[in-house]
């Protein structure tokens, strides 16, 4: 399932032979198979090579925008990146960027961001994404629709055929009344189609709703078939009185970057 990507520069390939041949090892060796976390980290490490110094960046959340934090952070250690203004999607992303001493900012302070990176649920062959499957898609949205670029860093699971092929699509709502919006929501798609739930900690039916960054709950909408016009159930969504924001990215991404099994592709607007 992949989009056509444009190879980068000789599109390196991630299953690499295994170390060099002495006399008592077999002729060949099986490939080495890079995990699910090394194809985040290839993606990512890719991504910062967009970095330059004196950039405001928008500092994206999840487990691949993790490496891209680590790298910033190493680069600027090393005095190969200087003056970078750091903008975190999240309370988790501040965290980190904060313990690895990236300097940093808000919206107020620096309105226009020169790039951000980030990772993502979903990728469509627009370039359309589902984002916020890690809870923090209303900073996301501030931030990276503040950028003037975003680069989106995935590895191959994520590339779907149509959004919300693949899990949740996220609907942040305010807590006041949150089974009001959800039945708004449900409705709004119909039960054939769409099955329109409250996140909540932990797998229990019961468990505590989760909370996002903002204080706010989020509902997942399960789609069971093709959205279809994203522009207007993205506007449908946002017309909702309770409605905060949801995880539809639609236009947004400048490039996305992929790290798979038969290399790293990249893809521009
Ligand atoms: O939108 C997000 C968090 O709100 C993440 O970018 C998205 O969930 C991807 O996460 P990961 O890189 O861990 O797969």
């Amino acid at each position: 399932m992949a989009i056509p990507c444009q190879p980068l520069i000789g599109s390196e390939k991630l299953s690499m032979e295994a170390g060099p041949l002495s006399p008592m090892a077999p002729i060949s060796q099986p490939p080495v198979i890079l995990t699910q976390d090394e194809l985040k980290k290839i993606a990512a490490y890719k991504a910062v090579d967009f970095v330059q110094s004196g950039m405001v960046l928008g500092l994206g959340t999840g487990s691949t925008a993790k490496h891209a934090v680590d790298r910033i952070a190493d680069l600027l250690h090393q005095g190969k990146l200087k003056n970078i203004i750091g903008i975190p999607t999240s309370k988790k992303t501040h965290q980190q960027a904060l313990s690895l001493g990236i300097p940093l900012s808000d919206l107020d302070s620096h309105p226009n961001v020169d790039l951000a990176i980030d990772g993502a649920d979903e990728v469509d062959s627009d370039l359309n994404l589902v984002k916020g499957r890690g809870g923090s898609l209303l900073r996301e949205k501030m931030i990276e629709s503040a950028c003037k670029k975003f680069v989106v860093i995935v590895d191959e699971s994520k590339l779907v055929p149509h959004i919300g092929a693949n899990g949740a699509m996220p609907v942040e709502v305010v807590p006041f009344c949150w089974k009001f919006t959800q039945e708004r929501l449900q409705e709004m798609f119909g039960y054939a189609d769409c099955l329109a739930k409250l996140r909540r900690n932990g797998d229990s039916e019961s468990g505590e709703p989760f909370v996002t960054d903002n204080g706010n709950y989020i509902v997942d909408l399960f789609f069971k078939k093709d959205i279809g016009d994203l522009k207007a159930a993205s506007d449908a969504i946002l017309r909702l009185a309770g409605v905060v924001e949801h995880g539809m990215f639609l236009g947004m991404a400048t490039t996305v970057i992929v790290a798979g099994e038969f290399g790293v592709t990249m893809k521009n607007k």
